[in-house]
């Protein structure tokens, strides 16, 4: 059974999908309402309203999940939940068209003083005269950003005659082209826009975009949009450029805090505002809601994520072709990481046949979490498996090789630790199974799984039985055996796959077996 916590609005027509399982409890309350719940909550929904911080995911050790019904997930300590193993995702394309919808809405609210003379009628009073606007049309519109919203919000100018210019330092000249733009420079964009709307998210670079140096560059009787995250224009240098007439007006749908609470901003007449209304429709909210809600579903069955923030991300199709793979590079990261059982610098994969045209990267992640996991107290997981080994100082890197030792596929991991060098070699082999067939320097034949017992002998006669023996006198059943060896009389390898686990003197008596060197236990 799985919990859920919905602690913002969210569609509940959306959450349609999570209601239908039978595996699934969802509650619906705000985090402070759940204080003493929190640690058993398996996934977790938000919109803005929640922060979703290092203190709160510190409270919730079982969190596996956190949906953002929406796309800023600025609300959210991505980095501390990535060290955590927490996948999170977002909606990022079922409010655009609503964001876009709601700057137009602002942008003609704000050129022909809406919120003001709705407020004079209001007020009984009848003076035209006060409210002349201007027209959008043969305007020149200045979109910083020029992504899902910036690109709608674009179309809509196009279509009330306006002329539009782009700042977006990550916009190819091809995708401008073919989305029938031109890129300037920002200081361009500044300077000859009579409307400046913002899309960018908040990052360190685009917060205090608009600030004083930048808002000293605009045309005089500028009008600047903010619908996209408070602070990417600095709302305190707003003040002089508002009490000089140097900006004509403001709509400010997002805020430095939210609730902006008593704003000094509230003291202009031509600043507008809204309470962060840009993905409040009924479309847009169902669109996020069901997004999340089918992907979180997706999640706790198992079955990847397409959304993710901070996984790679892969589609159904993709995943079922490298599930297999990825399960094998699991098993393989786990074996090597029991067997070498020491400091590793680096860790080298490489694919070969088949594999080799699939999606490697999280087929890696696969090999790398599986690896770390004997080695690390907190969980690993692909989302947080790179970031722990950077810190482990452990790197690792694929390569593609032609060799596939007459498979058609192959695995191989090459782990460098202090004065020792290890390589296992692994197959996937359809309807029969995963097979390791190279350990070691050994060529071998056995299946990854189960209580495993590896031993390095001298090759001479009797030492099967010898091994053989004090299992049986310790009840411990032997289920399957593999040998290998270099040469008559030299090393020699067993893989020895037991119905159940040996303990620490059992391995200890096995040890000291004549001709015997080396007695390791795994777990896969
Ligand atoms: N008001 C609301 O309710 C609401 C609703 C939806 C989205 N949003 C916000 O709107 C913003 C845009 O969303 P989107 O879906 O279009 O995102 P997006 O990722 O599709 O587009 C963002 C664009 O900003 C560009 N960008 C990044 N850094 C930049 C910089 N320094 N200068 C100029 N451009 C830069 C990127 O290249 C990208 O093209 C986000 O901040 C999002 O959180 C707000
Ligand atoms: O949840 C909301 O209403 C805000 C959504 C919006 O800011 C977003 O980034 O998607």
């Amino acid at each position: 059974m799985f919990r859920i916590l919905v602690s913002d609005a969210i569609s509940e027509e959306g959450l349609a999908p999570l209601r239908k399982s039978e595996q699934i409890e969802i509650v619906q309350k705000k985090v402070t309402e759940v204080e003493d719940q929190l640690h058993e909550f398996d996934a977790l929904l938000v919109r803005s309203a929640t922060k979703v911080t290092e203190e709160l995911l510190s409270k919730m050790p079982n969190l596996k999940i956190i949906g953002r019904a929406g796309v800023g997930v600025d609300n959210i300590d991505v980095e501390a939940a990535t060290k955590r193993g927490i996948v999170v995702i977002n909606a990022p394309n079922g409010n655009t068209i609503s964001a876009a919808e709601h700057t137009f809405a602002m942008m003609a609210a704000l050129v022909r003083h809406i919120p003001q003379a709705h407020i004079s009628v209001k007020s009984r009073e009848w003076n035209r005269s006060a409210f002349v606007g201007t027209e959008l049309q043969g305007k020149h519109l200045g979109i910083i950003g020029f992504g899902r919203i910036g690109s709608e919000v674009a179309k809509r100018a196009r279509a009330f005659g306006m002329f539009v210019h782009v700042y977006d330092p990550f916009l190819t000249k091809e995708h401008a082209e073919k989305l029938g733009v031109s890129i300037h420079t920002l200081d361009e964009v500044l300077a000859c826009s009579d409307i400046i709307t913002v899309h960018t998210p908040l990052t360190k670079e685009t917060k205090g975009l608009l600030g004083e140096k930048n808002l000293a560059k605009t045309k005089k009787g500028v009008y600047l949009i903010n619908c996209a995250r408070g602070g990417i224009i600095d709302e305190q240098a707003l003040i002089p450029f508002l009490q000089n007439g140097h900006v004509a007006g403001v709509a400010l749908d997002v805020f430095e805090q939210e609730p902006p609470g008593d704003h000094p901003l509230f003291a202009f007449d031509n600043v507008i505002f809204t309470p962060h209304l840009g993905a409040s429709t009924v479309e847009a909210q169902l669109n996020v809601a069901t997004q999340v809600a089918e992907e979180v579903l997706q999640f706790l069955e198992g079955k990847p994520v397409t959304s993710s923030i901070n996984l790679p991300t892969l589609s159904k199709d993709v995943y079922e072709k490298i599930q297999a793979f990825y399960n094998l590079a699991k098993k393989m990261g786990t074996i090597a990481s029991q067997y070498m059982n020491i400091p590793v610098q680096e860790l080298s994969v490489t694919y070969a046949g088949t594999v080799a045209d699939l999606e490697t990267t999280y087929i890696t992640r696969s090999l790398l979490a599986g690896f770390l996991r004997p080695r690390v107290a907190s969980t690993v997981n692909e989302v947080n498996a790179a970031m722990i080994a950077k810190e482990r100082g452990i790197t690792y890197g694929e390569k593609f090789s032609d060799e596939t030792y007459g498979y058609a596929n192959c695995l191989s991991l090459t782990v460098h630790g202090e004065n020792k060098t290890f390589t296992i070699k692994g197959t996937h082999i359809p309807n029969y199974g995963d097979r390791i067939v190279h350990f070691d320097g050994f060529t071998i034949d056995f299946a990854p799984e189960g209580h495993l017992l590896y031993i390095q002998h001298q090759d001479r006669p009797g030492m099967i039985g010898k091994v053989g023996n004090i299992l049986g006198e310790h009840q411990i059943n032997i289920a399957t055996m593999q040998v290998g060896r270099q040469q008559a009389g030299g090393k020699a390898i067993m893989m020895l796959s037991l119905d159940k686990p040996i303990d620490d003197a059992l391995l200890q008596k096995l040890t000291e077996i004549e001709d015997i060197e080396t007695v390791k236990r795994v777990e896969v």
